[in-house]
C-alpha cells in the first residue's frame, strides 16, 4: 500500500508513540485521523502533522466507550471518504502485584477496578476500534491494514497481571483479524515494543535508567521513530499479515 494520500487513524495519537507515528506517516504523505481524550494534545499533534507536510483531523473519543467509537469511525469515513488503516495504540498502565504476603498475612492485592480499567482501554478499546475501523474500511471500499500495539509484557511481566493479559489479548486478535478480514483486502499486524524512550523514561533518575538499559542486549532503549518506521513498513508491505513484529533490542522478560 502506498502511504501517499492514504487515510490512517491512530488512537492515542495526541502524545508519545501515537504522535510519533502520526508525524512519521504524515511525512510520507498519509492523511491522519487522530483519536485521543484531550483536545489540546490533539491540536498540537495535528499541527505537527501539518508541519510534516500532510493533513490531520482530530477526534475526541474514549476508546473504551462503544457509542463514542462508533460515532468517531463513522465521522472519519464521512470526513475523508475512505479509511486505509488503523493503529490501535492508546493504552494505559495501572501496575500492581496480584497480592503480597507478610508474616503469613495477605497485605495487598490488585483491585478489580485496577484490572478492569486496563482491560477496558487496552483490550476492549482495541476490539471496538478494530471492529469499527474494519466496518468503515469495507463500507468505503478501502483496502489497508490494522496494527495492534502490544508490548513485550505480553509474555507475562511481574506486577502487570492486567497489562500483560490485555497485551496478550491484542496479540491474539492479530491472526484472528488477519484471517477474517483478508477477503476484504484488510491485513492485520502487531508490534510488540520493548522499552522505548518517552517523556516518562526521560523523567527517570539516571541510575534507574542505567539499571534498566543494562538488561537490554542492545544496551539502549528504542526510539519512537523506530516504532514509527516499523508501522510504516507494515503499511507499505502488502504481504505482511497475521504476525507480530518485536521491536525490543533482543530483550526478553
Ligand atoms: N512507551 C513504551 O516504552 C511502551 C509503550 N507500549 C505501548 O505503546 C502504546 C503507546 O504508549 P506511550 O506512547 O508510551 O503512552 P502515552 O501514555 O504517552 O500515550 C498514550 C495516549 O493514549 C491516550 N489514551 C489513553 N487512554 C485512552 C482512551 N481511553 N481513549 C483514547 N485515548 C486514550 C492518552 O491520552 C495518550 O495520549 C501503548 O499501547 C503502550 O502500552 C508498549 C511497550 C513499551
Ligand atoms: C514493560 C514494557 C516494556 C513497558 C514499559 C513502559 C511502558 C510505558 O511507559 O507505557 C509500557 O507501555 C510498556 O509496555
Amino acid at each position: 500500500m502506498k502511504l501517499q494520500d492514504s487515510v490512517i487513524a491512530i488512537t492515542g495519537g495526541g502524545q508519545g508513540l501515537g504522535r510519533a507515528m502520526a508525524e512519521y506517516l504524515a511525512a510520507k504523505g498519509a492523511k491522519l485521523a487522530l483519536i485521543d481524550l484531550a483536545q489540546d494534545k490533539l491540536e498540537e499533534a495535528a499541527a505537527a502533522c501539518k508541519a510534516a507536510g500532510s493533513e490531520a483531523k482530530i477526534y475526541l473519543c474514549n476508546v473504551a466507550k462503544e457509542d463514542e467509537v462508533e460515532a468517531t469511525f463513522a465521522a472519519i469515513a464521512k470526513d475523508f471518504g475512505q479509511l486505509n488503516g488503523l493503529v490501535n495504540n492508546a493504552g494505559i498502565l495501572r501496575d500492581g502485584l496480584l497480592l503480597k504476603t507478610k508474616d503469613g498475612e495477605i497485605t495487598k492485592r490488585m483491585e478489580l477496578s485496577q484490572w478492569q480499567s486496563v482491560i477496558d482501554v487496552n483490550l476492549t478499546g482495541v476490539f471496538l476500534c478494530g471492529r469499527e475501523a474494519a466496518t468503515q474500511m469495507i463500507q468505503t471500499g478501502s483496502k489497508g491494514a490494522i496494527i495492534n500495539i502490544a508490548s513485550i509484557s505480553r509474555a507475562g511481566n511481574m506486577g502487570q497481571s492486567n497489562y500483560s493479559a490485555a497485551k496478550a489479548g491484542v496479540s491474539a486478535l492479530v491472526p484472528v483479524w488477519a484471517k477474517e478480514l483478508a477477503r476484504h483486502g484488510i491485513r492485520c499486524m502487531g508490534i510488540a515494543p520493548g522499552f522505548i524512550e518517552t517523556e516518562m523514561t526521560a523523567s527517570m533518575k539516571p541510575e534507574a535508567l542505567e539499571k534498566m538499559t543494562a538488561g537490554i542486549p542492545l544496551k539502549r532503549m528504542g526510539t519512537p521513530e523506530e516504532i514509527a518506521s516499523t508501522a510504516a513498513f507494515i503499511f507499505e508491505n502488502d504481504y505482511l499479515s497475521g504476525r507480530m513484529i518485536e521491536v525490543d533490542g533482543a530483550l526478553r522478560l
